[in-house]
């Protein structure tokens, strides 16, 4: 299988360079250059696998197949916290929760970036190569990405988080990780200007070359690619392929709904697509009205989803125009420049007839947290909270299709929300029970791509000496 940038200006390549690329040469995203498809009964052979093999079936489809896919999986998800590795959750009648949080750093980032870290490994170690990995995170991503990179001989990786502007455990699960090849840095901005400062250095031709650049965040495909199967694994065991079922995904940089469209691309059918925001909620608002206009970004208590610019909408942005990718390119850039994407008509309404966005507030996410506990006795994390609000508010008028929503994160990860919602403050799990009390190391930097760029070569340098 081959991949296509949605700018069109990259030259085409397979999974594994796309896994080493991260971001397309032109600014795109890599999207494969067509679209595996299973027929019935082929996804019904599927339904029973262990998640692991389940995984590794559905990443072949993609053209991973060169890697020791069964292997990788295998040893991706043992030591996940749940037997099931994605257990489902009946909530009500027909609201059931997806649990993606049962890995390293309870977040639903472990179930792609654990086969990331042991793909890097492999690749690097039979090409012989290093590369150097930079990451944005709203406070998930990092940690996951961390934990699968740490102490990879053949890795460094700086993750840039906006500076007090995720929880405090989120910020610990990074900070206090002191493996050699491992650097944080606290950005004076939000979200958004972390995800630019790493765009930045991609599209920076000679330091990307110099430092061999690769990505962690969703721009890189291998990350979605290796999320689609959870939802496969859900959507099975509610009934599908002879099903219709629909998910509901608290959403921020849009890679874990994508991830759920291209199941459906290829062939599992999942009806309605309901996308949760907080108060940053551009894609609720060009859903509604064909408005995508990036406001400042707000915090909030979920601070995982503190995104304006939501970068795999590009992906969905390139099939909407039809995979024109010059169009897509030059939408892309419009929005960039003014910030305003000036999405045509046509291609709205066929993006609103399938995805529809709900908005929820600190004060209702807190009282949807609060309801879930004393209705359903579900401690549910802020996140999982506007996702499960999101699927009441907008659940399909057939009731007889179930929703499936995207559980992102553990509570545990966000206790101060959870314990003004409930009363209850979720404990760590044992092994994490001393986050409080270990030693924190990172940097706080402006947001300056020259800065950023020489603290990159310098932690690289360092490794590599
Ligand atoms: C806990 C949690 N929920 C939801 C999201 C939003 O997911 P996405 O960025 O894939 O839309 C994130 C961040 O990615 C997250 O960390
Ligand atoms: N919410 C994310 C933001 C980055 O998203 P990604 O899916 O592109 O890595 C986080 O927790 O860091």
């Amino acid at each position: 299988m081959r991949y296509v940038s949605t700018r069109g200006q990259a030259a085409p390549r397979n999974f594994e360079a796309v896994l080493l690329a991260g971001l397309a040469e032109d600014g795109g995203l890599f999207v494969p250059e067509t679209w595996p498809t299973l027929t019935t009964a082929e996804w019904r052979a599927l339904r029973g696998l262990p998640y692991p093999a389940l995984a590794a079936r559905i990443l072949s489809l993609f053209g991973a197949g060169d890697l020791p896919l069964q292997a990788i999986c295998e040893d991706a998800y043992a030591g996940f916290g749940h037997p099931a590795v994605v257990p489902l959750v009946q909530l009500d009648h027909r609201t059931f929760a997806l649990e993606l949080f049962h890995g390293p750093t309870l977040a639903f980032k472990d179930m792609a970036l654990q086969v990331l870290g042991r793909m890097f490994d492999h690749v690097l170690e039979r090409r012989g190569e290093r590369v150097t990995i930079v990451g944005a995170t709203s406070g998930d991503t990092g940690s996951a990405a961390i934990e699968a990179c740490r102490d990879r001989a053949a890795v460094d990786i700086v993750i840039l988080h906006p500076e007090n502007r995720t929880s405090e455990v989120q910020r610990r699960q990074m900070t206090t990780v002191l493996a050699p090849n491992v650097k944080n840095i606290a950005v004076q901005g939000d979200f958004d200007a972390c995800q630019d400062l790493v765009k930045a250095m991609f599209n920076d031709a000679p330091f990307r070359a110099e430092m061999h650049l690769s990505a962690v965040n969703s721009i890189n495909w291998a990350r979605i690619a290796a999320q689609v199967p959870y939802y496969v694994a859900a959507a099975l065991a509610l009934g599908a392929p002879d099903r219709e079922v629909a998910v509901s995904v608290p959403t921020g940089n849009f890679g874990n709904v994508l991830a759920a469209w291209v199941a459906r691309r290829m062939g599992l059918p999942i009806s309605h697509f309901i996308i949760g925001s907080n108060r940053n909620d551009i894609l609720a608002r060009f859903l509604a009205s064909n408005d995508m206009s990036a406001l400042p970004v707000e915090p909030s208590l979920s601070p995982s989803m503190d995104i304006q610019v939501s970068s795999n909408f590009e992906r969905l942005l390139f099939e909407l125009l039809g995979r024109d990718a010059a169009a897509t390119a030059e939408t892309m850039t419009r929005f960039r420049a003014e910030g305003r994407m000036p999405v045509p008509d046509a291609a709205w309404k066929q993006a609103a007839a399938l995805f529809t966005g709900f908005t929820l507030d600190d004060e209702g996410t807190l009282a949807e947290i609060r309801r879930l506990w004393t209705t359903a006795g579900y401690l549910a994390d802020p996140h999982t909270a506007v996702g499960t609000a999101a699927a009441r508010a907008l659940a399909p008028a057939d009731a007889a299709i179930p929703v499936i929503v995207a559980a992102t994160a553990h509570p545990a990860k966000f206790p101060d929300a959870v314990e003004r919602a409930t009363g209850i403050r979720p404990p760590l799990p044992a092994r994490l029970a001393d986050l409080y009390d270990r030693e924190e190391r990172f940097g706080v930097m402006p947001n300056d791509l020259g800065a950023i760029e020489a603290a990159v070569r310098a932690h690289a340098r360092r490794n590599a000496a």
